[in-house]
């Protein structure tokens, strides 16, 4: 037997009759109305999965016009209900009008047992679908809400880094591509979510994309999805990040280190807002909002060749530039006392202060990693601190940078070396644009940094 519940609401009591006799043995509730003036009063009627509604109802007249009435009525208290339309006249215009007023299908009396049968079972495996659908799209609007409960607080009053956030502020109520530039680790993906959440699309959700992590091979399926049997590993069909960042954000970070052959393919789908997933012939259009992010100098990249002005003209709308941590003066401190905080919470060692010896050495570091590089500097010190006022031989600070610093002690093999280090930190391991940089050619940067071993 069904679960269901099934409410039949006609004024002829042999149709009642029979069709609770019909219907008992297979739906677990059914329940006859023979006056439709009492809708109103069923108060449960939002949990009937399928409602039989006769279209006459006024013997004399039959227009089917009651029909037409009642069903408006039964749809604005149980807007989710499957109603199926009685007619004894054969009437099929009529019955067909219902369907455009929200009705799911009609039958004709007399009826055919089977027929009817067969009829109230599809609306009642639908209304089941309809209401699994709405179950899931509640979940999924949670889940949604959960990923981007991420939003983490962007510490600093600088006015370098208040300039950031007007732009930031400003931009994110547009649907404007955005890229946003930077050092490492000087909050890019930060302010990429700052964008997210406040804009129109803050209620979906933002896909975070590493370009640079994805092999070559596998960039195509990842970012626009395949079929399964598309090739030897697609096991199954699967949407690509453009589709899953459908009506949200999607935040592809290290943009220029996308190889120049893909970078076209981007673009295509920038422009036509349309994906193709890799062995399907299927169109599927995606509405996102991008939002990429590089510490790649692109323009440069462009003169040289690296990377298509196309892409880049389509990427930038809104170009936002994240100071370094070294150009945000006393943010410095208050990122590491946001820091120390934290830390000292996970780590239990509440109390913890910064001498003043400390914060000035913290302001004159340059900090070459950023908030990441102040980040790890601070809970290293938390863990191993012995005393409630943190001093300078608590901290130790990238020890290259250091060094790198103080060239007046260090050999020129040594200033050669961190240079070398700087370089290819600073261009992602790109030997080529390293090279180009340090001003050797790249067979001679790889000879080094084996005689290094870097
Ligand atoms: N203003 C800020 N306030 C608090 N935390 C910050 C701030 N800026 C960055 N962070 C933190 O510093 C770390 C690095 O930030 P993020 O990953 O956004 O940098 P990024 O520029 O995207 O780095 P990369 O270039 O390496 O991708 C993160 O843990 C981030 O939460």
């Amino acid at each position: 037997m069904q679960s269901g519940k099934i409410l039949i609401v006609d004024d002829n009591k042999g149709v009642l009759s029979a069709l609770e006799l019909l219907l008992q043995d297979v739906y677990k509730t059914v329940t006859t109305l023979q006056n439709p003036n009492g809708i109103s009063s069923v108060t449960d009627l939002k949990s009937y999965d399928v409602i039989l509604l006769d279209m006459n109802f006024s013997s004399r007249i039959n227009t089917g016009n009651e029909g037409f009435y009642w069903l408006r009525k039964l749809k604005k208290i149980a807007p989710d209900a499957s109603v199926i339309m009685m007619t004894a006249f054969g009437d099929v215009e009529l019955a067909v009008n219902t369907l455009k007023e929200g009705a799911i299908d009609f039958v004709l009396k007399p009826w055919d047992n089977e027929k009817i049968l067969a009829t109230i079972h599809a609306a009642f495996q639908l209304g089941k679908s309809k209401k699994e659908v709405s179950l899931l799209k509640q979940s999924e609007k949670k889940l949604k809400h959960l990923i981007n409960e991420t939003e983490q607080q962007i510490i600093g009053t600088s006015s370098a880094i208040n300039a950031v956030l007007k732009i930031t502020e400003k931009v994110a109520k547009t649907s404007a591509n955005v890229l946003i530039t930077g050092e490492n680790g000087t909050g890019k993906e930060l302010i990429a979510r700052a964008i997210h959440n406040q804009s129109a699309q803050h209620q979906e959700i933002l896909v975070n994309v590493d370009v640079s992590a994805i092999p070559e091979s596998l960039f195509e399926s990842e970012l626009f999805g395949h079929v399964k049997g598309a090739f030897t590993d697609a096991k199954n069909d699967r949407a690509g990040k453009f589709e899953v960042a459908h009506n949200g954000t999607l935040f592809l970070d290290e943009i220029g280190n996308l190889p120049l052959q893909l970078q076209s393919k981007l673009l295509k789908v920038i422009q036509q807002k349309e994906i193709v997933r890799i062995g399907s012939n299927k169109v599927i259009p995606v509405n996102v909002r991008l939002v990429c992010a590089t510490n790649c100098d692109l323009n440069k990249m462009v003169d040289e060749g690296l990377f298509r002005e196309d892409l880049l003209y389509r990427i930038n709308t809104i170009h936002i530039e994240v100071p370094a941590l070294r150009e945000r003066g006393n943010d410095i401190i208050e990122l590491a006392e946001f820091f120390l905080n934290k830390y000292a919470n996970k780590y239990d060692k509440k109390g913890l202060k910064l001498s003043s010896a400390i914060k000035k050495k913290l302001l004159k570091y340059t900090w070459p990693g950023n908030i990441r590089e102040l980040q790890h500097t601070m809970e290293r010190c938390v863990i191993l601190s012995e005393n409630n006022l943190l001093k300078v031989n608590d901290f130790m600070f990238n020890q290259r940078q250091t060094k790198a610093l103080n060239t007046a002690d260090i050999t020129i093999d040594e200033m050669e070396k961190n240079m070398i280090i700087t370089a290819l930190k600073k261009y992602d391991g790109n030997y080529s644009t390293a090279a180009e940089q340090l001003g050797i050619t790249r067979q001679t940067l790889y000879n080094k940094t084996k005689r290094y071993k870097i």
